[in-house]
């Protein structure tokens, strides 16, 4: 048995474009999904494949070439025999506006035969506890969006696919449906979550796939991608005579904000040139890259949506 949930080897989607070129949304891509629970973030920018990748592996479009597994299984071929196990949100899910959020995941428990003690379940695991006998026209985008992982919740997913999940939600939206997914990833399901906004991602996941045009850019443990310190934030009285210390030191070094930007991973290194020239720091803060700077390194120079 596999222990990845979600892997793909060279995957492949070409569309025919208007003009009759061809479009490859998905370029030979290679992605990994450990089990084990967490999350797992699939980023790129607008346009880069996301969705794509992820209508494949649900089985609603169809590759070009490559080969993709779920649970260990081939899938599209064996895809009846694990779908049970993963939920998703691809899609905006067409719940009755006049019933309550609780009466649409009763009808829909009924349908897929889950228990109903599972709508409890679900409803308070996605913090609509109170709510879920509003009815659901009346219902913020947020908490619709909750309502739509809460039916995902139904058949006990051991894998969740989301993707863009906080798309058009407010920050408060977006903070609750970051906490319900965070929740998730540590009551054990593996969650694979899609979206182009990094900063809020980074909060969330434990692990995440970076991708630009179709192929892989970089995957791996977030803090492992995001590698060690390579700059410092110092700050000393005399600012101009220790940028030049620092310059004379052949570190690069600028001005920022009240303190200086040092491009240097050695704390140590930092501290005896400027004491070396009496110069003595209040403070000497490690700074960490955040995946938004290296997602933009990343991603920059690739082409989005090129016909090809
Ligand atoms: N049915 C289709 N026909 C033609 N081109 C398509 C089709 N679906 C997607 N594409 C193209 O494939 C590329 C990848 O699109 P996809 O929606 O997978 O990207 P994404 O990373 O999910 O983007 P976003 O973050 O905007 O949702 C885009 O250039 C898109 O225009």
């Amino acid at each position: 048995m596999s222990d990845l949930v979600i892997e793909t080897s060279g995957l492949r989607k070409e569309f025919r474009s208007r003009k009759g070129g061809l479009r490859v949304a998905v370029a030979g891509l290679d992605l990994a999904v450990p089990a084990g629970g967490g999350v797992h973030g699939f980023l790129g920018p607008n346009g880069s494949g996301k969705t794509t990748t992820i209508r494949m592996l649900l089985g609603l479009a169809r590759p070009s070439a490559g080969t993709m597994r779920l649970f260990g299984e081939p899938v599209p071929d064996r895809l009846p025999h694990v779908i049970g196990r993963v939920g998703a949100v691809v899609e905006s899910p067409k719940f009755s506006p006049n019933f309550s959020g609780r009466r649409n995941l009763q009808l829909l428990a009924d349908v897929i035969g889950a228990p109903r003690t599972r709508v409890d379940e679900a409803i308070a695991t996605v913090g609509l506890t109170g709510r879920d006998k509003d009815r659901y026209k009346g219902y913020s985008l947020g908490m619709k969006q909750r309502l739509a992982i809460a039916a995902t919740l139904l058949k006990d997913p051991a894998l969740l696919i989301l993707d863009e999940p906080t798309n058009g939600l407010d920050p408060a939206g977006i903070r609750e449906i970051r906490e319900t997914i965070r929740g998730l990833g540590e009551a054990g399901v593996t969650v694979l979550l899609s979206s182009h906004i990094l900063a809020e991602v980074q909060h969330v996941c434990t692990s995440a796939t970076i991708i630009g045009n179709g192929r892989l850019l970089a995957s791996g443990n977030v803090d492992d991608l995001l590698g060690g310190t390579t700059a410092h934030r110092v700050v000393v009285p005399e600012q101009e005579r220790a940028l030049g210390v620092l310059a004379g030191a052949g570190m690069t070094a600028v001005a920022e904000a009240g303190a200086i930007r040092v491009e240097a991973d050695d704390a140590s290194a930092i501290t005896k040139v400027l004491g070396d020239a009496d110069l003595w720091l209040s403070e000497l803060t490690p700074l960490r890259p955040d995946l938004e700077t290296f997602f933009l390194a990343l991603t920059d120079t690739e082409r989005l949506g090129a016909d090809q």
